[in-house]
């Protein structure tokens, strides 16, 4: 509904210009390649995720922008707790897209202490929305099987039937974000914080569609790559940090999500003239 322009956050100068010409004070840097695509590209993955990173880093402490950078499940590994995961723990993710994102949580929380910058992150679960394409993560599979339920009736899962992961209606990854990005300063006690919703496997979302979709069909044919990702991340976040600080409280559940997805793209489809199964 806004102003709109497109921006390479590799072309340091072009930021600067949109962001002095905009008169922008605060900054939302969702630029990223996620899990699985930036293991198929580390070199662009490293470029985009973390050069990139630095530029927007360098803006909005040159323009003394607020700035909002998310995170993620993916920033934890295999030696971090999983169940749950607290906000302050072992971090050695496994992936190029995890240590990037590593990186930005400390090189953000580096420059707030050194020199004041306004910088503030939430670690997402996987994020769940009928209005976007899926961008190539590991999580992907609990978005595909909404629009495989609706359309062919079949879904073909990549993970395992009982990998639990944390998820997020992105009604509430939106909330989440503009709640944070206007608390007051006085009342973070950490730059980085986990936020929580609900955590399922594939199977049991697909038994909550079921009650929606009796038809629906599931296969499991886990890949190796996408799997061993999701074995290293948390089964569920510990985001009471959040929830005390400033107020963090998700309002969808499994139940609520399932309802919102088949609804919103039912309607997509409807309206594209698309057949519904
Ligand atoms: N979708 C999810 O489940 C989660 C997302 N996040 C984070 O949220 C952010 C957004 O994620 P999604 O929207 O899901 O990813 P996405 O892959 O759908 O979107 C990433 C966007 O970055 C853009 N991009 C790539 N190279 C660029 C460049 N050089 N300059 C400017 N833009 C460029 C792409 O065009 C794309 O629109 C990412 O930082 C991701 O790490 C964190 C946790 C979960
Ligand atoms: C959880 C994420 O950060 C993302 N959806 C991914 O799976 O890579």
């Amino acid at each position: 509904m806004g102003p709109f322009v497109y921006a390479d956050v590799l072309d340091y100068k072009n930021l600067r210009e949109l962001v002095v010409n905009n008169r922008i004070t605060w900054l939302v840097h969702y630029s990223a390649l996620l899990s699985v695509v930036g293991e198929a590209n580390v070199a662009l993955a490293r470029k985009i995720n973390i050069t990139g990173l630095h530029n927007v880093l360098d803006l909005a402490l040159e323009s003394c922008l607020r700035l909002f950078v998310p995170s993620t499940i993916g920033a934890f590994g295999p030696s971090s707790p999983r169940d749950p995961a607290p906000d302050l723990c072992v971090q050695r993710p496994r992936t190029i897209y995890g240590v990037s994102k590593v990186h930005g949580e400390l090189m953000g929380e580096y420059l707030h202490h050194k020199y004041g910058l306004d910088f503030r992150c939430l670690r997402y679960p996987g994020v769940i929305s009928a209005n976007t394409q899926t961008g190539g993560g590991t999580t992907d599979y609990a978005v595909q099987i909404f629009h495989d339920a609706l359309s062919t009736g079949h879904h073909d899962c990549y993970l395992r039937a009982d990998t639990r992961l944390p998820m997020m209606h992105v009604g509430d990854c939106h909330r989440a974000t503009v709640e944070f990005m206007q608390a007051p300063e006085c009342q973070l006690s950490l730059r980085t914080y986990n936020i929580d919703a609900m955590s399922f496997t594939p199977e049991e979302v697909a038994t909550e569609i079921r009650k929606h979709l009796p038809h629906l069909k599931v296969t499991y044919n886990p890949d190796s790559v996408r799997q061993t990702i999701a074995d290293s991340w948390p089964v569920r976040f510990d985001d009471s940090n959040a929830r005390r600080d400033w107020g963090w409280k998700s309002t969808y559940g499994l139940e609520e999500l399932v309802s919102d997805m088949l609804s919103s793209i039912r309607d997509k489809r409807t309206n594209a003239g698309l057949p519904v199964s």
